[in-house]
Protein backbone atom coordinates (compact mmCIF):
# COMPACT_ATOMS: atom_id res chain seq x y z
CA UNK A 1 0.00 0.00 0.00
CA UNK A 2 0.65 3.75 -0.28
CA UNK A 3 -0.54 6.49 1.32
CA UNK A 4 0.18 9.63 2.52
CA UNK A 5 -1.42 11.01 5.63
CA UNK A 6 -2.61 15.11 5.62
CA UNK A 7 -0.21 17.07 7.70
CA UNK A 8 -3.50 18.87 9.17
CA UNK A 9 -6.55 16.74 9.25
CA UNK A 10 -8.63 13.25 9.97
CA UNK A 11 -7.84 10.86 8.24
CA UNK A 12 -10.26 7.39 8.20
CA UNK A 13 -8.75 4.31 8.40
CA UNK A 14 -11.40 1.97 7.51
CA UNK A 15 -11.69 -2.06 6.24
CA UNK A 16 -13.16 -5.02 7.39
CA UNK A 17 -11.74 -7.38 10.41
CA UNK A 18 -8.44 -8.46 9.79
CA UNK A 19 -8.02 -6.26 6.62
CA UNK A 20 -4.80 -5.04 8.44
CA UNK A 21 -5.40 -1.79 10.06
CA UNK A 22 -4.18 -2.72 13.56
CA UNK A 23 -0.63 -3.70 12.21
CA UNK A 24 -0.09 -0.74 9.84
CA UNK A 25 -0.46 1.31 13.58
CA UNK A 26 1.03 -0.79 15.49
CA UNK A 27 3.97 -0.23 12.70
CA UNK A 28 3.76 3.33 12.33
CA UNK A 29 3.97 3.01 16.72
CA UNK A 30 7.31 1.14 15.69
CA UNK A 31 5.86 -1.63 18.01
CA UNK A 32 6.20 -4.07 15.26
CA UNK A 33 8.48 -3.39 11.89
CA UNK A 34 7.42 -3.68 8.61
CA UNK A 35 8.91 -6.87 6.31
CA UNK A 36 9.24 -4.44 3.53
CA UNK A 37 8.23 -0.69 2.46
CA UNK A 38 9.06 2.55 3.94
CA UNK A 39 7.58 4.97 5.83
CA UNK A 40 8.42 8.89 6.50
CA UNK A 41 7.09 11.15 9.39
CA UNK A 42 7.27 14.83 7.96
CA UNK A 43 10.03 13.63 5.40
CA UNK A 44 12.10 12.09 7.51
CA UNK A 45 12.62 7.57 7.38
CA UNK A 46 9.93 7.25 10.71
CA UNK A 47 12.70 6.34 13.23
CA UNK A 48 12.52 5.77 17.46
CA UNK A 49 12.79 9.49 17.84
CA UNK A 50 9.81 10.09 16.29
CA UNK A 51 7.53 8.08 19.10
CA UNK A 52 7.52 11.69 21.34
CA UNK A 53 5.65 12.95 18.25
CA UNK A 54 2.88 10.65 18.06
CA UNK A 55 0.11 9.95 20.42
CA UNK A 56 -1.50 6.70 20.62
CA UNK A 57 -5.17 5.42 21.43
CA UNK A 58 -5.31 1.46 21.21
CA UNK A 59 -8.43 -0.07 20.99
CA UNK A 60 -7.54 -2.47 23.94
CA UNK A 61 -7.15 0.19 26.75
CA UNK A 62 -4.83 0.41 28.99
CA UNK A 63 -3.59 1.80 32.02
CA UNK A 64 -1.85 1.10 35.67
CA UNK A 65 -5.25 0.37 37.59
CA UNK A 66 -3.22 1.33 40.71
CA UNK A 67 -1.60 4.57 39.94
CA UNK A 68 -3.59 7.95 40.15
CA UNK A 69 -5.09 10.10 37.51
CA UNK A 70 -2.79 13.03 38.52
CA UNK A 71 0.47 10.69 38.99
CA UNK A 72 -0.50 8.28 36.05
CA UNK A 73 -0.85 11.37 33.62
CA UNK A 74 2.19 13.35 34.48
CA UNK A 75 4.28 9.76 34.10
CA UNK A 76 2.86 9.50 30.51
CA UNK A 77 3.36 13.15 29.17
CA UNK A 78 6.93 12.74 30.90
CA UNK A 79 7.51 9.11 28.83
CA UNK A 80 6.83 11.05 25.72
CA UNK A 81 9.08 13.40 26.39
CA UNK A 82 7.67 16.56 28.51
CA UNK A 83 9.76 17.92 31.45
CA UNK A 84 8.79 17.47 35.13
CA UNK A 85 7.32 21.15 35.03
CA UNK A 86 5.27 21.40 31.53
CA UNK A 87 3.76 18.02 32.07
CA UNK A 88 2.35 18.93 35.66
CA UNK A 89 0.92 22.18 33.44
CA UNK A 90 -0.41 19.80 31.14
CA UNK A 91 -1.86 17.60 33.33
CA UNK A 92 -3.62 20.69 35.32
CA UNK A 93 -5.01 22.46 32.07
CA UNK A 94 -6.38 19.10 31.18
CA UNK A 95 -8.05 18.13 34.20
CA UNK A 96 -9.41 21.63 34.53
CA UNK A 97 -10.44 21.30 30.94
CA UNK A 98 -12.11 18.11 31.61
CA UNK A 99 -13.46 18.96 34.95
CA UNK A 100 -12.51 16.36 36.78
CA UNK A 101 -9.95 17.96 39.60
CA UNK A 102 -11.61 15.23 42.27
CA UNK A 103 -10.64 12.88 40.34
CA UNK A 104 -7.01 13.46 40.96
CA UNK A 105 -6.39 11.38 43.70
CA UNK A 106 -8.24 8.93 43.03
CA UNK A 107 -6.79 5.74 41.59
CA UNK A 108 -7.81 4.37 37.83
CA UNK A 109 -9.41 0.94 39.26
CA UNK A 110 -11.62 3.30 41.50
CA UNK A 111 -13.34 4.76 37.85
CA UNK A 112 -15.71 3.85 35.89
CA UNK A 113 -14.90 2.36 32.53
CA UNK A 114 -15.67 5.20 30.32
CA UNK A 115 -14.17 7.84 33.38
CA UNK A 116 -11.10 5.63 32.88
CA UNK A 117 -11.49 6.44 28.83
CA UNK A 118 -11.52 9.41 29.56
CA UNK A 119 -8.08 9.37 31.42
CA UNK A 120 -6.62 7.36 28.89
CA UNK A 121 -7.39 9.91 25.71
CA UNK A 122 -5.78 12.92 27.88
CA UNK A 123 -3.05 10.32 28.16
CA UNK A 124 -2.31 10.05 24.64
CA UNK A 125 -2.67 13.46 24.10
CA UNK A 126 -1.02 15.12 27.08
CA UNK A 127 2.56 15.83 25.27
CA UNK A 128 0.99 17.38 22.06
CA UNK A 129 1.94 14.98 19.72
CA UNK A 130 1.71 16.04 15.56
CA UNK A 131 0.46 12.72 14.37
CA UNK A 132 -2.83 11.13 16.60
CA UNK A 133 -3.42 7.70 15.92
CA UNK A 134 -7.10 6.78 17.53
CA UNK A 135 -8.40 3.32 17.49
CA UNK A 136 -12.17 3.27 18.11
CA UNK A 137 -12.09 6.37 20.40
CA UNK A 138 -15.65 6.03 21.13
CA UNK A 139 -15.51 2.74 22.28
CA UNK A 140 -17.29 2.71 26.32
CA UNK A 141 -18.54 6.20 26.05
CA UNK A 142 -21.90 7.40 27.16
CA UNK A 143 -23.28 9.83 24.27
CA UNK A 144 -22.28 13.04 26.24
CA UNK A 145 -18.75 12.10 26.66
CA UNK A 146 -18.84 10.47 22.80
CA UNK A 147 -19.81 14.52 22.10
CA UNK A 148 -17.23 15.71 24.17
CA UNK A 149 -14.28 13.37 22.78
CA UNK A 150 -15.37 14.38 19.19
CA UNK A 151 -14.88 18.16 20.02
CA UNK A 152 -12.24 17.50 21.53
CA UNK A 153 -10.54 15.55 18.14
CA UNK A 154 -12.39 18.30 16.55
CA UNK A 155 -10.28 21.11 18.02
CA UNK A 156 -7.32 19.08 17.91
CA UNK A 157 -7.45 19.28 14.27
CA UNK A 158 -8.11 23.29 14.44
CA UNK A 159 -4.58 23.20 16.16
CA UNK A 160 -3.10 21.67 13.15
CA UNK A 161 -2.90 18.26 14.16
CA UNK A 162 -2.31 15.40 12.04
CA UNK A 163 -4.90 12.60 12.95
CA UNK A 164 -5.50 8.57 11.85
CA UNK A 165 -8.93 7.35 13.29
CA UNK A 166 -9.51 3.42 12.96
CA UNK A 167 -13.12 3.04 13.61
CA UNK A 168 -16.11 0.54 12.21
CA UNK A 169 -18.14 3.16 12.88
CA UNK A 170 -19.38 4.81 9.52
CA UNK A 171 -21.36 7.92 11.33
CA UNK A 172 -18.45 8.78 13.10
CA UNK A 173 -16.35 8.33 9.71
CA UNK A 174 -18.91 10.74 8.08
CA UNK A 175 -18.96 13.40 11.16
CA UNK A 176 -15.26 13.50 11.42
CA UNK A 177 -13.03 12.39 8.61
CA UNK A 178 -11.59 14.74 5.63
CA UNK A 179 -9.85 11.61 4.05
CA UNK A 180 -10.18 7.88 4.01
CA UNK A 181 -8.64 5.08 2.59
CA UNK A 182 -10.34 1.77 2.49
CA UNK A 183 -8.07 -1.34 3.46
CA UNK A 184 -8.89 -5.25 2.39
CA UNK A 185 -6.72 -7.85 2.70
CA UNK A 186 -3.73 -5.67 3.35
CA UNK A 187 -4.44 -3.25 0.18
CA UNK A 188 -6.26 0.03 -0.31
CA UNK A 189 -9.47 -0.45 -2.26
CA UNK A 190 -10.34 3.31 -1.71
CA UNK A 191 -8.84 6.23 -1.10
CA UNK A 192 -9.35 10.10 -1.25
CA UNK A 193 -11.02 13.01 -0.19
CA UNK A 194 -14.64 11.63 1.89
CA UNK A 195 -16.98 13.85 -0.35
CA UNK A 196 -15.31 12.95 -3.25
CA UNK A 197 -15.26 9.15 -2.53
CA UNK A 198 -18.77 9.56 -2.03
CA UNK A 199 -19.64 11.58 -4.95
CA UNK A 200 -18.05 8.97 -7.15
CA UNK A 201 -20.39 6.48 -5.91
CA UNK A 202 -23.56 8.68 -6.21
CA UNK A 203 -25.46 7.20 -8.81
CA UNK A 204 -28.11 8.89 -11.12
CA UNK A 205 -30.43 8.85 -8.34
CA UNK A 206 -32.66 11.35 -6.58
CA UNK A 207 -35.34 11.87 -4.41
CA UNK A 208 -38.48 14.16 -5.35
CA UNK A 209 -40.58 14.98 -2.86
CA UNK A 210 -43.91 16.15 -5.70
CA UNK A 211 -47.56 17.93 -3.99
CA UNK A 212 -49.15 16.24 -7.69
CA UNK A 213 -51.57 18.01 -9.49
CA UNK A 214 -53.30 15.01 -10.77
CA UNK A 215 -52.78 11.62 -10.52
CA UNK A 216 -49.42 11.29 -12.82
CA UNK A 217 -46.72 10.69 -11.13
CA UNK A 218 -43.21 10.86 -12.95
CA UNK A 219 -41.78 7.92 -13.24
CA UNK A 220 -39.95 5.84 -10.22
CA UNK A 221 -40.08 4.51 -7.27
CA UNK A 222 -42.74 5.50 -4.72
CA UNK A 223 -41.25 5.46 -1.31
CA UNK A 224 -43.68 7.14 0.17
CA UNK A 225 -47.40 9.27 0.30
CA UNK A 226 -48.07 11.24 3.18
CA UNK A 227 -51.36 13.19 3.41
CA UNK A 228 -50.91 14.79 -0.21
CA UNK A 229 -47.44 14.88 -0.83
CA UNK A 230 -45.91 11.83 -2.41
CA UNK A 231 -41.98 10.92 -2.30
CA UNK A 232 -39.92 8.99 -4.75
CA UNK A 233 -36.80 7.79 -6.10
CA UNK A 234 -35.92 8.78 -9.50
CA UNK A 235 -33.39 8.76 -12.30
CA UNK A 236 -32.78 11.20 -14.99
CA UNK A 237 -31.85 9.24 -17.46
CA UNK A 238 -29.55 11.09 -19.04
CA UNK A 239 -31.51 14.69 -19.02
CA UNK A 240 -29.92 17.62 -17.62
CA UNK A 241 -31.06 18.57 -14.36
CA UNK A 242 -32.84 21.61 -15.35
CA UNK A 243 -34.57 19.68 -18.08
CA UNK A 244 -35.90 17.02 -15.45
CA UNK A 245 -37.34 19.79 -13.14
CA UNK A 246 -39.33 21.48 -16.04
CA UNK A 247 -41.30 18.50 -16.65
CA UNK A 248 -41.10 17.82 -13.13
CA UNK A 249 -42.89 21.10 -12.07
CA UNK A 250 -45.65 20.57 -14.88
CA UNK A 251 -47.01 17.50 -13.04
CA UNK A 252 -46.87 18.99 -9.46
CA UNK A 253 -45.25 21.52 -6.67
CA UNK A 254 -41.79 20.43 -6.06
CA UNK A 255 -41.16 20.07 -2.31
CA UNK A 256 -37.74 18.81 -2.98
CA UNK A 257 -35.52 17.26 -5.00
CA UNK A 258 -32.16 16.28 -3.68
CA UNK A 259 -29.40 13.57 -5.09
CA UNK A 260 -28.83 10.43 -3.21
CA UNK A 261 -25.71 10.33 -2.02
CA UNK A 262 -24.95 6.83 -0.83
CA UNK A 263 -23.77 6.62 2.62
CA UNK A 264 -19.95 5.53 3.88
CA UNK A 265 -21.73 2.73 5.15
CA UNK A 266 -23.12 1.47 1.86
CA UNK A 267 -19.92 2.15 0.40
CA UNK A 268 -17.83 0.03 2.44
CA UNK A 269 -20.19 -2.74 2.25
CA UNK A 270 -20.95 -2.83 -1.24
CA UNK A 271 -17.02 -2.40 -2.19
CA UNK A 272 -15.98 -5.09 0.47
CA UNK A 273 -18.28 -7.30 -0.57
CA UNK A 274 -17.87 -7.12 -4.31
CA UNK A 275 -14.06 -7.71 -3.73
CA UNK A 276 -14.36 -10.85 -1.58
CA UNK A 277 -16.72 -12.47 -4.30
CA UNK A 278 -13.92 -11.89 -6.87
N1 LIG B 1 3.42 -9.75 7.29
C1 LIG B 1 2.28 -10.42 7.40
N2 LIG B 1 2.01 -11.45 6.59
C2 LIG B 1 0.88 -12.12 6.68
N3 LIG B 1 -0.11 -11.84 7.56
C3 LIG B 1 0.10 -10.84 8.38
C4 LIG B 1 1.28 -10.05 8.34
N4 LIG B 1 1.16 -9.08 9.27
C5 LIG B 1 -0.02 -9.26 9.86
N5 LIG B 1 -0.67 -10.30 9.33
C6 LIG B 1 -2.00 -10.81 9.72
O1 LIG B 1 -2.99 -10.03 9.08
C7 LIG B 1 -4.13 -9.85 9.94
C8 LIG B 1 -4.35 -8.36 10.15
O2 LIG B 1 -4.96 -8.09 11.37
P1 LIG B 1 -5.15 -6.66 11.99
O3 LIG B 1 -5.32 -6.84 13.45
O4 LIG B 1 -4.09 -5.73 11.52
O5 LIG B 1 -6.54 -6.26 11.32
P2 LIG B 1 -7.52 -5.08 11.62
O6 LIG B 1 -7.79 -4.45 10.28
O7 LIG B 1 -6.99 -4.20 12.67
O8 LIG B 1 -8.80 -5.87 12.11
P3 LIG B 1 -9.94 -5.52 13.21
O9 LIG B 1 -10.90 -4.59 12.50
O10 LIG B 1 -10.54 -6.86 13.45
O11 LIG B 1 -9.25 -4.92 14.40
C9 LIG B 1 -3.80 -10.60 11.22
O12 LIG B 1 -4.35 -11.88 11.13
C10 LIG B 1 -2.26 -10.66 11.19
O13 LIG B 1 -1.75 -11.74 11.91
Amino acid sequence: MSIAIPQQGIFGLLGPNGAGKSTLIRIINQIIEQDSGKIFFRGEALQPKHIANIGYLPEERGLYKKMKVWDQLVFFAKLKGKSDHDAKVHVSNWIKKFDIQHWRNKSIDELSKGMAQKIQFIATVIHEPQLLILDEPFSGFDPVNAELIKNEILELREKGMSIILSTHRMESVELLCDTIALLNRSEIILQGRLQEVKQTFAADRYQVKLKPFTDQLPEGTLINKDQDIVTLEVSLNGMQTNEYLQNLMLMGEVKEFTKLIPSMEQIFIQQVKTLSHE
